[in-house]
């Protein structure tokens, strides 16, 4: 194989074309290969091989240094950059990361997970080349769904204002997660037809130069007019950038023969390349969706399995009945429709549904409008996307009281996306924001009970649960939400066990029968349920359960309202300690945090009350 014999980029440069494209094809076999074991961003990766082999052929990494946007689409640079060896844990325990990561390899340039960051990097990184005299290239790559992003955009009109010397890769293929939205993708696809009618054009004329030599004076006129408004209207020129494109981004030799020209090239350029996502793998190409992020699959055989229920679509599905008897209801995406459970959602309503691109910021504020306005918005986001728009929760919509649902999913530890995704900061940030309200469903009956009583709330509602499977609700079930109130599902004689969200199941498990230990639904975390807390409290220990960090969480919570009310039980408080968790199964990191079963029938033991194991679980 000729890919085993590439240690590092180096080795690409002695390659003859031929072999390069012989590469091409081993390194799509291998990502093939180990994602249908490890699971992983196929489709991306897929789209981007050549690209990276003729970065890696023509630019001199690590010298050079090469960003990728999202990182997702990174695995033929991890290939090529002396990680063949591990590529086989990709986003396992303690393996390589699905993402690019500093700490990983000197290749990486940055470390990276979200979308949009790759160009203010790079401008920071060509600042502090130039202030110390230095004279490496600097190569970002982003795709056409990461340049929805606002920092993305407004990292350009820097870039462009300073004229820094650097190449934008734009990796165009018509898709985020789902197709691209916004009116640059728009633009995209104006500049790939043009491309076309001037290379039909460029035929008829060579015709049109033999037969008649004055006509083609005339049509190359024409040309140049034509270039003249295409200069004029591209958005890259008015941002000071010089635009090359579009340019077939599998045409491997036709792309390193533009990158050797373009190398040299001082000030900012922007190269602009169309791909296929899934290129080469037949399934991924006609349903990038499925495949962006695969789960482990037959790669003789690759169908779409068919999972499981999740919250993610007990959520879609409430929502989508529910806008049948709320009329002013609005849902909104930062461009994760599928992720989020909205699919249904928006092909039932698709004059209710806004899809912003990768701009959680936009979308925040957006829902403020709509409230504002008198609409009823629900931002339906990732924990760890929300991170982007803190501002926007407390400026926008938090100091005018308005009733803006935030529906997050993935909260709490999500798995082999690892630190870069895991859902654990929202309750830390959200808690500190003066009327704000933060709940979390045990199953997706209370989520359809919680969204319903959310929407009559005055003031914004923040609702969390995890990534994974749920059972469904009942058909037709609406039940009422006791707001604010706290559910105990267990008496305990001893201690109680105040579990929030996905760690209920956990806290349940742990408590068994043992008539000593009750269990309690702590579903509301502001308002917290002072009455039922201070009725326990008063003579029974405590044990708080969250999938969270610990700084800043429900335990904290608890913390704070005891002391507000003058109580001292004894309490322990788990939950997640204070350095970034990574990637692995969502169970075992639970366990090595130890907030399962085991972990929480160690702190009941500390308390006094060793749990014998076998007892049956209560409920
Ligand atoms: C801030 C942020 N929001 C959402 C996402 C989820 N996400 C990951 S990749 C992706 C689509 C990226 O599209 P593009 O940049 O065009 O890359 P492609 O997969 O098409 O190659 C999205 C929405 C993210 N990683 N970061
Ligand atoms: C790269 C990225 O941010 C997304 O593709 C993310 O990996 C999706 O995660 P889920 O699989 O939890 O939807
Ligand atoms: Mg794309």
């Amino acid at each position: 194989m000729l890919l085993s014999r590439i240690r590092g980029p180096e080795d690409l440069k002695a390659l003859s074309e031929e072999e390069l494209h012989e590469l091409v094809e081993e390194l799509r076999s291998e990502i093939i290969r180990v994602t249908a074991e490890t699971g992983g961003h196929l489709a991306s990766s897929l789209g981007a091989v050549e690209l990276i082999v003729a970065l890696h052929r023509v630019f001199d990494s690590p010298r050079d240094r090469i960003l990728f946007d999202v990182g997702h689409q990174a695995y033929a640079h991890k290939l090529l950059t002396g990680r063949q060896d591990r590529f086989h844990t990709l986003r396992q325990e303690g393996g390589l990361s699905g993402f690019t990561k500093v700490s990983e390899s000197e290749h990486d340039a940055i470390t990276v997970g979200h979308a949009s960051t790759s160009l203010a990097n790079a401008l920071g990184m060509a600042v502090a080349r130039d202030l110390q005299g230095q004279d490496h290239k600097i190569v970002a790559v982003i795709g056409d769904g990461a340049l929805t992003g606002g920092m993305a955009l407004a990292a350009l009109n820097k870039i462009g204002e300073m004229g820094k010397d650097m190449l934008i890769v734009l990796n165009d293929n018509e898709m985020s997660i789902s197709p691209n939205v916004g009116a640059l993708a728009g633009y995209f696809k104006t500049l790939q037809v043009q491309k076309w009618v001037q290379d039909a054009e460029k035929l008829g004329k060579g015709f049109l130069e033999r037969i008649s030599p004055r006509l083609f004076e005339l049509a190359d006129r024409a040309k140049e007019a034509t270039k003249m408004i295409l200069h004029q209207e591209n958005p890259f020129y008015a941002w000071n950038l010089r635009y090359v494109g579009p340019v077939d981004g599998h045409d491997l030799k036709g792309l390193v023969y533009l990158l050797e020209k373009l190398k040299d090239l001082s000030g900012p350029t922007l190269l602009h390349i169309v791909t296929k996502k899934g290129k080469g793998y037949k399934v991924a190409e006609e349903d990038p969706t499925h495949w962006h992020g695969a789960s482990p699959f037959n790669p003789e055989a690759p169908t779409k399995k068919k999972g499981s229920y999740t919250w993610s679509l007990a959520f879609g599905d409430a929502v989508t009945e529910l806008a049948e008897r709320e009329e002013k209801l609005v849902v909104l995406t930062p461009a994760m429709r599928e992720g989020s459970g909205l699919v249904r959602y928006a092909q039932t309503w698709p004059d209710r549904y806004l899809d912003v691109g990768i701009a959680e910021d936009v979308a925040v504020t957006t829902a403020a409008g709509l409230a504002l306005a008198g609409m009823k918005p629900v931002v339906a986001i990732y924990s760890t996307f929300l991170q982007r728009a803190v501002d926007q929760v407390i400026h926008d919509v938090a100091i005018e009281k308005l009733n803006v649902v935030f529906a997050i999913d993935r909260a709490g530890l999500v798995g082999a996306d690892g630190p870069t995704h895991h859902g654990v900061f929202d309750l830390a940030f959200l808690r500190t924001v003066p009327g704000m309200q933060i709940a979390a469903p045990k199953d997706a009956l209370e989520l359809r009970a919680m969204l319903t009583a959310a929407l009559e709330q005055n003031g914004p509602v923040a609702l969390r649960w995890p990534r994974g499977a749920v059972e469904p609700a009942p058909e037709g079930a609406w039940p009422e939400c006791a707001w604010g109130r706290w559910e105990v599902l267990k008496p305990g004689s001893e201690v109680y066990l105040l579990a929030f969200g996905k760690t209920l199941g956990y806290a349940l498990e742990a408590a068994g029968a043992d008539p000593r230990v009750g269990v309690v639904n702590a579903r509301f975390l502001k308002p917290l349920d002072r009455e039922v807390l201070a009725e326990l409290a008063a003579n029974h220990a405590l044990v708080t359960v969250e999938d969270h960090q610990l700084a800043g969480g429900f335990g904290a919570a608890v913390l704070e309202a005891l002391e507000e009310l003058g109580l001292r039980p004894e309490v322990r408080r788990l939950g997640l300690p204070d350095r970034f968790t990574d990637q692995g199964k969502v169970e075992s990191l639970h366990a090595k945090a130890g907030i399962d079963a085991a972990g929480i029938r160690r702190a009941l033991a500390e308390l006094g009350v060793n749990v014998n194991v076998s007892a049956p679980r209560a409920g």
